[in-house]
């Protein structure tokens, strides 16, 4: 495996600039390319987005169109699950024999979905946490990097080379990441915690403040994340009551007047990602024969919210 130099990265969203920015300050601007579809190279063109303040005008190119310099070395996934199935197909073209590619979303199952399109041989698995990035327009700000917990399940070792090439990247760069002996347990303690707070917080219209005093509204999160721990046992993956305190202590850590991103797409009217959690663990519940009520209620007054947007 080569020396990884280059970043490419689709969704120039929160953790799009996060990461963007990072890796403009450390490797360098013209080392970082943003990679969409022509409608929006076209609505991008001569932008400036800042991070924290400091204004980048980023490298904007068609997804479908090869690089000169050749195929993506890092190819980060940072859309919302939603916008999955066009983006995948549409940056084919960038992937090369080496191309690791890397998917900072939420949930546990963009890995899969990315995988089956453009080749699971290319995929590590990976999860972003403790961030408090907020986007809104073009300014994002954060206070919080956060980290990456990255690694290989057991039965992929033959990843390890790509591995190795991604965590000298961050080491090279300082980007804050843990090496998870088990990847799957903790894309699930993720999930679990979004399948929570960003739910909670979606359905009572507030911020992580809302959630980190006693009340109904942390009651509601925590048993929503309940339900995931009970589902993970089904399903053979080792997620515990005391995951789920250590996660409500990570909540509770973040600044009380920011908001997750699922709060973020409510207050634009956007669709969020309720398909990727309360809908995925009602299916997969269904499928393991477990009744998740708390999960269902959100799920329903979330899809009600969305059903009011403009179309
Ligand atoms: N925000 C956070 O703090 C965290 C988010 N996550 C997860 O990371 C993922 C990304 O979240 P976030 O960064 O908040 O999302 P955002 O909604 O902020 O950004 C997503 C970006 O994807 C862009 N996009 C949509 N379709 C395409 C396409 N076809 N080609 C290129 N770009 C496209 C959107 O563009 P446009 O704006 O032009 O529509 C948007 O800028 C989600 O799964 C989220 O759950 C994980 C940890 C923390
Ligand atoms: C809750 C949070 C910020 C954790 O990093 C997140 O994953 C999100 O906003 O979707």
């Amino acid at each position: 495996m080569e020396r990884i130099t280059r970043v490419s990265i689709v969704g120039m969203g929160a953790l799009g600039v996060l990461y963007g920015d990072f890796f403009a300050m450390t490797l360098g601007l013209e080392q970082v390319t943003f990679l969409a579809d022509r409608d929006r190279v076209e609505r991008y063109r001569d932008t400036t987005v800042y991070c924290n303040g400091r204004g980048w005008k980023f490298a904007v190119c068609p997804g479908d169109e090869a690089d000169p310099r050749g195929p993506a070395q890092l190819l980060i996934f940072a859309v919302k699950a939603t916008a999955l199935e066009a983006s995948v197909p549409m940056v084919r073209n960038q992937v090369g024999k080496d191309t690791v590619i890397l998917s900072v979303l939420n949930g546990i199952t963009s890995e899969a979905v990315i995988g089956n399109i453009l080749g699971m041989e290319h995929m590590l698995y990976c999860v972003a946490q403790g961030m408090d990035a907020v986007k809104m327009g073009n300014e994002l700000t954060y206070s919080h990097m956060g980290q990456i917990c990255i690694g290989i399940p057991q039965h992929e070792p033959q990843k390890e080379a790509m591995l190795a090439a991604v965590t000298e990247l961050f080491e090279r760069t300082g980007l804050p990441y843990t090496r998870e002996p088990d990847i799957l347990r903790r894309l699930w303690c993720k999930w679990m915690l979004n399948v929570g707070v960003n739910q909670a917080v979606m359905v009572e219209e507030g911020t992580y403040g809302t959630v980190q005093k006693p009340g109904p509204a942390r009651q509601m999160m925590k048993a929503a994340m309940a339900e995931v721990v009970e589902l993970a046992g089904r399903e053979g993956i080792r997620v515990t009551m005391e995951d789920l305190d250590a996660y409500v202590d990570l909540i509770d850590s973040l600044n009380p007047d920011g908001m997750p991103s699922m709060r973020q797409d409510g207050l634009a009217r956007r669709p969020s990602e309720v398909e990727f959690f309360a809908g995925t663990v009602i299916r997969r519940a269904e499928v393991a024969g477990l009744d998740v009520p708390v999960n269902r209620e959100l799920y329903r007054r979330i899809k009600g919210m969305e059903s009011g947007y403009p179309v």
